[in-house]
């Protein structure tokens, strides 16, 4: 039977009950076996437009057992016991007969609770006489007021106490299930039709003016909302959208890094690494086969071959043959450093004002051996300053300021060697998760055999910094595993499931 429960809620409350409410939603006619879980749906949709208030009430609702239907039938055994014992006055019943009469079960059950009662007595010759004239059999009218549903009802005059309930259920005549039922009362806007809540406000509506008269459905804000099924953003594109920021709130300038191939020329003789620097062996960098080499090189190539041949610019130089080809080779760049040497050169010979701020961050490439926190390949996180009267003070304190801005407070420096920088400076911070000093970057000073060549002024400074993207991005995201951050073991959902994070937090 499919039945509109709204509608028979509506219509008992619009006739009006005894004081305006239902008392008890299970006891509806026609409700016996509708599931109160419906009911209770329509009831919160009812309240939700303030239509209806309702109260939940616990009942428990008690059944009998096949036992109890037994004794509802033919009486208690204690009630048969005494019926099978003559009246007052005539000779007793033997004990030995009452398991003959009633069975083994009945009979000593009845016995035990007619004694109980103080119904019967034993005889000294162990005879069973009555002790009073009649009896009522108060378990069977029990079990016949929980049989008919009408407990609580107080109609047929017993008092059905907890006292008896429990006896029953101890008894195992009865058992109770616990349940929910409502009690319904007329809400504050009670109407009998339903208005449709309107979900939307529409351009029809403005357009013919029914908004005026439209109920809005009220917003649910603990609802959780639905899982977007789009894409989701990186945890190592999220952190270097903050990098971005910070760079940009500095006033940086972006470079341009999409070419992952670069000459040695830039990757490392314009930055003065000697020819015969072990960085430049192929078991750190990788060499591209075909082609192998670039068709020409800048042409202040000439100035640079004699920086590293004989020197200038205060150096006296390498002092080793300086080749052409070897720095035509090409190779997938080791660090972000050739495009900032590119950039610097580029911008200068354009006659830019100083200071020029760069930064970049992108993909670079070393022949590692790989394990838990080294690929082949890593994002680089790198800027420059170029200015007049630039010293070693700007640059910590330039580090200071962008890494305070990254929540990293406690800075320490430490001397280290980069043929392009003097000095050079290895960058720690304390990790207070860790409790120790973390590496998390190399700065420096550019050498003026590098900057002079690239055609920078005399008097003018470069200071510049790098560092991964990666090693951040672990920390942030509590990933321990390289590999479960970059490449074909990425879980998806780990990129869908993690929040926005901002690096300042531990
Ligand atoms: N190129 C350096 C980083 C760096 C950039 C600029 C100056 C000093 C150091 C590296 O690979 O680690």
């Amino acid at each position: 039977m499919t039945m509109d429960i709204q509608e028979v809620i509506l219509e008992i409350l619009d006739k009006g009950c005894a004081d305006g409410c239902i008392q008890d939603t299970r006891k509806i006619e026609g409700f016996e076996t509708v599931d109160q879980l419906q009911v209770l749906g329509v009831l919160k949709s009812l309240e939700s437009k303030e239509i209806v208030k309702y109260e939940t009430i616990e009942q428990e609702i008690l059944t009998l057992t096949s036992e109890g239907e037994e004794i509802l039938e033919n009486g208690s055994h204690e009630v048969r016991l005494f019926n099978i014992i003559p009246a007052q006055g005539m000779e007793g019943l033997e004990i030995s007969k009452v398991s003959e009469i009633l069975g083994a079960s009945v009979g000593k059950i009845g016995q035990g609770k007619a004694f109980q009662n103080k119904w019967i007595k034993k005889t000294a010759d162990n005879k069973l006489e009555r002790v009073v004239d009649a009896v009522t059999d108060e378990t069977q009218k029990a079990l016949a007021l929980i049989s008919s549903g009408s407990i609580g009802d107080g109609g047929a005059g017993v008092a059905l106490d907890a006292k008896m309930i429990k006896e029953l259920k101890r008894r195992k005549l009865i058992v109770g299930v616990k349940k929910q039922t409502y009690k319904v009362f007329k809400g504050q806007k009670y109407s009998r039709q339903v208005k449709q809540e309107a979900t939307d406000l529409t351009y029809e509506m403005l357009q013919s003016g029914s908004w005026k008269d439209s109920e809005f459905k009220k917003f649910n804000f603990n609802s959780k909302g639905i899982p977007s099924a789009g894409g989701s953003i990186h945890p190592l594109l999220k952190v270097m959208e903050e990098f971005q920021q910070i760079f940009f709130e500095m006033g940086f300038e972006e470079m341009k890094t999409d070419k992952y191939v670069e000459t040695s020329f830039w990757n490392f003789d314009s930055l003065y690494i000697p020819q015969q620097h072990p960085a430049r062996e192929s078991q750190d960098t990788f060499f591209i086969k075909d082609p192998q080499h670039a068709k020409s090189l800048p042409d202040f190539q000439n100035l640079v071959q004699q920086v590293h041949e004989i020197g200038g610019f205060g150096s006296i130089g390498y002092r080793y043959p300086w080749s052409k080809t070897e720095s035509q080779k090409l190779v997938l760049r080791t660090h972000t450093t050739a495009v900032s040497a590119y950039m610097l050169h580029k911008l200068s010979k354009s006659g830019r004002k100083l200071p020029m701020k760069l930064f970049s961050i992108d993909r670079v490439f070393r022949n590692e051996s790989v394990d838990a926190t080294h690929l082949a390949e890593f994002h680089q996180v790198e800027g420059v300053i170029a200015d007049k009267s630039i010293s070693l003070g700007t640059l910590i304190t330039f580090m200071d300021v962008f890494f305070g801005k990254m929540g990293i407070k406690k800075l320490k420096f430490k001397p280290a060697y980069n043929p392009y920088t003097e000095p050079s400076l290895e960058v720690f911070s304390w990790h207070e998760g860790f409790q120790k000093w973390v590496e998390i970057g190399n700065s420096g000073i550019f050498r003026p055999e590098m900057v002079r060549a690239l055609g920078l002024e005399p008097g003018v400074q470069v200071i510049g910094f790098g560092l991964s993207l990666e090693r951040p991005t672990m920390i942030k995201y509590g990933i321990n595993n390289i590999r479960s951050l970059v490449g074909h073991k990425v879980d998806i959902n780990m990129v869908k499931s993690n929040p926005f994070c901002r690096l300042d937090k531990n």
